[in-house]
């Protein structure tokens, strides 16, 4: 049994290597997938780490054990063998000039399976909690210098209570370097029976560390909601459509070697003695610890976007300003959310600050790519702005003015991939206490759709963003609203005055 420093313990039941399935005992062949220059833009970046919390009722150890755990399973092998190149490598061979996905014969998912005391009240709800909670709940890729796991996942049992017998955990996941960076309009949300103290269901947590996977999850859910409400085990059930995932990387054209020109930039970034490294680069939170950082999930209405569209074009049309914006639910919740961090941050006036937007270049590309196209296909338009701007009284405007004109980039020629595109990316990395302000997932993702057979989840949660100072965008819960949960992590004193601010601003219309 493993004690983290806040006291959860972790006890690993299994450890095992999850196949894809094959119903007459031979596997796929081996395959190699090129990496494009989405791919080779991205690979060095840290993966996105998703966690699914759910409630179920009436579970128990032993059905957990002998029904869900081995469906849940097969599940998984099902949608391997659609997705077998997760279940591969991201390697670097000598001879090779760039790195690329090489699935062999034999090659599985890890699936850990264990038992956490981790407090799920605490960690499926909404309020500050050390980001370091989550820690034991993720699902560490192996990643040395020529290798890296293309995905893991791990299932944890947890308690309702922190002394409760009872409860359930399933975690874990990476896709590197292939992930599909989020699908185009995805996500999901649901809560469990009481979040009050007589909690006697056990709930099942997911974690995902991965750039990609919502459709990843989506057909692992899907499988799983099948299976689950059968009894017949060996199903092989078809994968429907728009999950089915599209690997054809000649539909991403590269006619001027855009991939090795990032290939070569990262080489030279890494310095002499490991230019062909497949570790990630390390964030400032992964040199310096994120013990005092705590997490907070804030949540913005359909009424509070329209407000904060309100509120902008007023001040826009107070200064006279005729210009066409772009005042979407992501740009409002960002401008909001960015104001609130650079605030709360207490960044000096003079201070330069970096916005960068991915948006998604499947529609965007000429030809567009296919929408079941898996693998990096994010586009990314970075732009600056001085924090004294953000900072006075019009401050939302402003960054909701710099985000819409980044969206029309990217909206225009800014999907297409380019040297100059890595030199400002390399440029911002080399600056030293830069602040950089970015948004992971999205509000169009429908994480909490993603149901096992479960119903929704309790609480999707991007853990992630505790090592970036991104901040986490998920459709909110209840969908169908427009409103959207943003999740934040700083340190504590700053959570509080965000806090403020985050109510205050809303107030303020
Ligand atoms: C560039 C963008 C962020 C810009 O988003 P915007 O919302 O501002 O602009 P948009 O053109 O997409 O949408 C504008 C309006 O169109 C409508 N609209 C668009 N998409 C819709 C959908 N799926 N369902 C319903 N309405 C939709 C809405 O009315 C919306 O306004 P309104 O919203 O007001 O109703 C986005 O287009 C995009 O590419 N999103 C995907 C970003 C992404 O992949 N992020 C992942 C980063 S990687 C990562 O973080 C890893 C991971 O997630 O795993």
């Amino acid at each position: 049994m493993a004690e983290t420093k806040n006291n959860s313990k972790v006890k690993v039941h299994e450890d095992t290597k999850l196949t894809p399935f094959s119903s007459n005992s031979t596997t796929a062949a081996p395959f190699t997938l090129p990496l494009t220059y989405f791919d080779t833009y991205w690979f060095k970046f840290p993966p996105v780490e998703r966690l699914f919390l759910y409630q179920i009722t009436e579970l128990t150890s032993d059905s957990f054990n002998s029904a869900i755990l081995p469906k849940l399973k097969h599940a998984l092998s099902l949608t391997l063998l659609h997705y077998t190149p997760l279940a591969g490598h991201l390697m670097w061979p000598p001879d090779a000039a760039k790195p690329a996905i090489y699935y062999f014969p034999d090659d599985g998912v890890s699936l850990t399976v264990a038992e956490s005391n981790s407090d799920f009240a605490l960690l499926s709800g909404s309020g500050i909690r050390d980001a370091a909670e989550f820690n034991p709940l993720v699902p560490q890729l192996s990643i040395s210098d020529d290798k890296t796991e293309a995905h893991r996942l791990s299932a944890h049992r947890l308690s309702a209570h922190r002394l409760s017998a009872h409860g359930l955990s399933a975690h874990g996941s990476s896709a590197h370097g292939l992930s599909a960076h989020g699908s185009s309009a995805h996500r999901l949300s649901a809560h469990g029976s009481s979040a009050h103290g007589d909690l006697r269901s056990d709930q099942l947590i997911w974690i995902s560390a991965s750039t990609s996977c919502m459709m990843f999850i989506k057909s692992w859910a899907y499988f799983s909601k099948q299976i689950q409400s059968s009894d017949v085990h060996n199903a092989n059930p078809s994968l429907a459509p728009e999950l089915t995932p599209c690997f054809d990387r000649t539909v991403i054209k590269d006619p001027d070697g855009i991939d090795m020109v990032y290939v070569k930039h990262w080489m030279d970034f890494t310095g002499s003695s490991d230019t062909r490294s497949l570790k990630v680069l390390a964030t400032a939170v992964d040199k310096e610890g994120s013990s005092d950082f705590v997490r907070k999930t804030f949540e913005l209405s359909g009424e509070d976007i329209k407000k904060l569209r309100d509120k902008v074009n007023k001040i826009n049309n107070e200064a006279g300003e005729s210009k066409q914006l772009h005042l979407s639910t992501f740009v409002l919740t960002c401008a909001h959310a960015y104001v609130c961090q650079i605030r709360a941050k207490r960044v000096e006036a003079n201070t330069t600050v970096e916005f960068a937007v991915g948006g998604d270049c499947r529609g965007r590309l000429d030809p567009p790519v296919p929408t079941n196209y898996f693998g990096n296909c994010i586009g990314s338009v970075i732009a600056e702005a001085k924090a004294s701007d953000m900072i006075r009284d019009d401050g939302v405007a402003v960054v909701a003015e710099k985000l819409s004109e980044m969206i029309k980039v990217l909206k225009g020629n800014g999907v297409q991939g380019s040297e100059d595109k890595m030199v400002k990316t390399i440029a911002m990395l080399k600056e030293k206490g830069h602040v950089m302000l970015t948004a992971a997932g999205s509000n169009r993702f429908d994480d909490y759709g993603s149901d096992f057979g479960w119903g929704r989840p309790k609480k999707v949660e991007i853990v992630s963003v505790d090592r970036t100072g991104a901040i986490s965008l998920v459709e909110s819960k209840d969908g169908g609203g427009g409103g959207v949960e943003i999740g934040v992590v700083l340190k504590k004193q700053q959570m509080e005055v965000f806090a403020s601010l985050f109510v205050n601003g809303l107030e303020d219309l």
